[in-house]
Order: C-alpha cells, then sequence, then structure tokens
C-alpha cells in the first residue's frame, strides 16, 4: 500500500472541550487505485487530506506514506516524505501569478533541489499528459479554469510522488470541464500508480473512480453511490 492511515484520532480545541474530527479513522490506497471521499460539510474529509498529506500530525494513530513511518518522523523528515513522495492538488488553482506554466512545474525542483535538466524534460512529458503542450509561456490568467487546474495537477506529478492527494478538483469548473478533470485523474492515477484519494461533491464523477468511501462526523466507512448521494446532502445535484 502506498498510502496506510491506522486508527487516526484527530482532535481541535474548541473552547474548553475538544471537538473530535477524525475519529478512529482507517485508510488504505494502493498503488494504481483511485479512491473518492464524500461527505456533508464539516464531516473530516479536509481534516483526513491534511493528516495525510503529513501537513497535521493526528493525535494518536499512525500514517505511512510510500512505506515511511510519517508519525514518528521528525519535521524535517516529514517535509522531505512531503515533498518526495505525496503530490498535492488544492480546490482553487494557487499559481503563482507571474510565473509561466512551464516554470510552475520547474520551481517544484528547483525547491526540492533536483536536476534542472532532467526538470524540463519531466515539465514537457507531464505537460503533454495534461494536454497543455503548447501552452508553456503562457500565465494563469491567459489560461481557462480548467487548464489553470491541469497546470496544477502536472505539477503535483512533478517530483513523481506515489501518493496524490486531491482537494475538490472540480469545485471551480463546469460540468464538462469537472468530468474531464476527473478522467484525466484516473487515467494518471493508472498510468503512473499512483494511490489518488480526492475528496468531491461531485457524484458525477464517482463513475471514474474505484473505491468510494463516505466521511460522517469524523468516521470513514465503504459506501456505494446511493449512500454518497446522501452522505452529501440527501441526493443534490452534483455542482
Ligand atoms: N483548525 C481548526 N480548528 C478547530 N476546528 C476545526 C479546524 N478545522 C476544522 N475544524 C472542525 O473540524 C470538523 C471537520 O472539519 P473539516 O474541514 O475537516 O470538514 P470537511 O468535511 O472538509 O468540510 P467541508 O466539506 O465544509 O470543507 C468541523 O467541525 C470543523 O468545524
Amino acid at each position: 500500500m502506498s498510502l496506510v492511515l491506522s486508527d487516526i484520532v484527530l482532535t481541535y480545541p474548541d473552547g474548553d472541550r475538544r471537538l473530535t474530527a477524525l475519529d478512529h479513522v482507517d485508510l488504505s490506497v494502493a498503488p494504481g487505485e483511485f479512491t473518492a471521499v464524500v461527505g456533508p460539510s464539516g464531516s473530516g474529509k479536509s481534516s483526513l487530506l491534511a493528516v495525510a498529506a503529513t501537513l497535521i500530525t493526528p493525535d494518536s494513530g499512525t500514517v505511512r506514506v510510500a512505506g515511511h513511518d510519517v508519525t514518528r518522523a521528525g519535521q524535517a523528515a516529514r517535509t522531505r516524505i512531503r515533498g518526495d513522495h505525496v503530490g498535492i492538488v488544492f480546490q482553487q488553482s494557487n499559481l503563482l501569478a507571474s510565473l509561466t506554466t512551464l516554470d510552475q512545474l520547474l520551481v517544484m525542483t528547483h525547491l526540492s533541489g533536483g536536476s534542472t535538466r532532467e526538470a524540463a524534460s519531466r515539465a514537457r512529458e507531464l505537460l503533454d499528459a495534461v494536454d497543455l503542450a503548447g501552452k508553456e509561456h503562457k500565465r494563469p490568467h491567459q489560461l481557462s479554469g480548467g487548464e489553470r487546474q491541469r497546470v496544477n495537477i502536472a505539477r503535483a506529478l512533478m517530483n513523481r510522488p506515489e501518493v496524490l492527494l486531491v482537494d475538490e478538483p472540480t469545485s471551480a469548473l463546469d460540468h464538462h470541464r469537472g468530468e474531464r478533470i476527473v478522467s484525466l485523474l484516473a487515467d494518471l492515477t493508472r498510468q503512473n500508480g499512483l494511490a489518488t484519494v480526492m475528496v468531491t461533491h461531485d457524484l458525477a464523477t464517482l463513475a471514474k473512480v474505484d473505491t468510494v468511501l463516505t466521511m460522517s462526523d469524523g468516521g470513514l466507512a465503504a459506501g456505494d453511490d446511493a449512500e454518497a448521494a446522501a452522505a452529501v446532502g440527501g441526493g443534490r445535484s452534483p455542482v
């Protein structure tokens, strides 16, 4: 398994008490497996992604990323494990306004101290894979929302991660562009043997994933599409 969360408990301060955001959560994602997590607002989905991304340390439980026990690692080791093994795609494109598409990707290698020549060919290969060949020299304001999200995805894959974590990738896109992004994520997951976890409210995208899990009050359970519909709010239309 590329990503294993075992018996995770995460609480936040809440006045003079603690609020339990993740309540004994287990999650395992194999290489090449595309997992979706659905659930109502406040159920703990972002907290789950943040723990898997090694951005927050749970109160208890263990997180293993590409075989590394992150929970026992110090701050520096955790940062290295995240940089080497985890790709993260946020809900809103958070590209740097002044950089070209190509430079958005190259900056990742620069930060991790990798070889520049290899990075340039890796970046071009990825931009080709996300159908952005020819847009290398555009800046974010010259790209559509879907194109910006594809730059985000390519950037997350620059360092060849084993684990890809994606938060609401379709929320800023119309239905057609949203479907294209999720199909792309499904293809990249299989082609690159990624363990992908996607948080989504968009039930139309669930057809493309291997596993659907539902979060409810900090608990995570296997769920079919009907349960998923109920979990995101009584089967309301995809957004
Ligand atoms: N930094 C924080 N401090 C205190 N409480 C928090 C913090 N972050 C989240 N929470 C609480 O933890 C619970 C889980 O929040 P989380 O953001 O993980 O839910 P979510 O399912 O991602 O919600 P949404 O779909 O609205 O983004 C909620 O009750 C939320 O209010």
